[in-house]
């Protein structure tokens, strides 16, 4: 007689059990590899699966315990209600920088057919997020990097084609303004520049180690990205054009400083649901007079 037990069969729910991962992140792998919406791991959770969905499943498990970041192993990340392209070689879409396209959005109230300039663009995520909300906007956005570019553009079609056909975005390879026609001017200038200063030993923790290290630091205090866009942007900005830059959890009062010292007026600074400045920015008058009694 033969006494060997069967194997059990190897279900969602045994793989989730089994999984070193946070529950919630083992969820998103598993989803990804069954292409399962969420709900079908609770309807469906005991039904065994193939092998070589299990083999996946395990293979990309290993991937994140070895640290690399969710949203590289399934490629994508969801920011303002869009899901991006992400790869390698572009910075993953934070939670916090929505607050930065809620206040570019704001700022382009009342505006018809604003014209919106991104710097230092990545995955497209905060353009994107502008032109899909305001259809009637001209986004410009620019990198640095020609592989981030491809990215942005993939996304900007994916994302953008069916809500404005034919008028997604017009994408630049730049070092910030310096390949910008200079006849362009702008409603309002955003910017996520790379922020961390050389040293922060969060540059060698978690996600921010996968990252591509130029969308994250300037090797330096920080602020070297931050100075150059604050001092092209007036030169690049409509009369009553705003600037919005996000910054580190320590940078809002040097930044308004930069943008108080070039010439902005209504500098200030919004915080992030925990209470942390995220982002400053300032409004351009144009008036010559009015910056010059300010001392600039
Ligand atoms: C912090 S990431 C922001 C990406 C995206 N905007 C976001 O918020 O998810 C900074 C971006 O600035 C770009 N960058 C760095 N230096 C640059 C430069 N000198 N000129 C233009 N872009 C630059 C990087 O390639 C990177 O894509």
């Amino acid at each position: 007689m033969n006494t060997a037990a069967a194997p059990m069969p190897e279900t969602a729910d045994a793989l989730l059990r089994a999984s070193p991962l946070p529950a919630l992140e083992a969820r998103i792998l598993l989803t990804h590899v069954l292409g399962w919406r969420r709900t079908e791991l609770i309807t469906r959770g005991d039904e065994p699966l193939a092998g070589a969905a299990r083999a996946q499943y395990r293979a990309l498990e290993a991937r994140r315990v070895a640290g690399e970041p969710i949203a590289q192993i399934v490629g994508t990340r969801e920011f303002f209600g869009l899901d991006f392209e992400v790869t390698p070689h572009v910075l993953i879409p934070r939670p916090e920088t929505e607050l930065l396209v809620e206040t570019a959005l704001a700022a382009l109230e009342g505006i018809a057919a604003p014209r919106v300039l991104d710097l230092g663009t990545g995955t497209g995520a905060i353009a994107v997020a502008i032109a899909s909300a305001r259809p009637d906007a001209r986004v410009w956005a620019l990198d640095r990097s020609a592989d981030a570019l491809a990215v942005a553009s993939r996304n900007a079609s994916k994302l953008l084609d069916a809500v404005r056909p034919g008028g997604a975005l017009s994408l630049l390879q730049s070092d910030w303004y310096t390949a910008l026609d200079a006849a362009l001017s702008f409603d309002a200038i955003v910017s996520n520049p790379p922020y961390i200063r050389h040293g922060d030993p969060h540059l060698s923790e978690g996600d921010l180690r996968f990252e591509p290290r130029g969308a994250l630091t300037d090797e330096a205090d920080g602020l070297t990205a931050i100075r150059i866009i604050v001092a092209g942007a007036g030169q690049r900005l409509a009369a009553r054009g705003q600037l919005w830059i996000e910054h580190g959890y320590d940078q809002a009062a040097d930044v308004r400083s930069l943008l108080a010292a070039s010439g902005f007026e209504n500098v200030h600074s919004h915080a992030d649901l925990a209470g942390i400045e995220r982002i400053s920015g300032g409004t351009w008058t144009n008036d010559a007079t009015a910056r010059g009694a300010q001392g600039t």
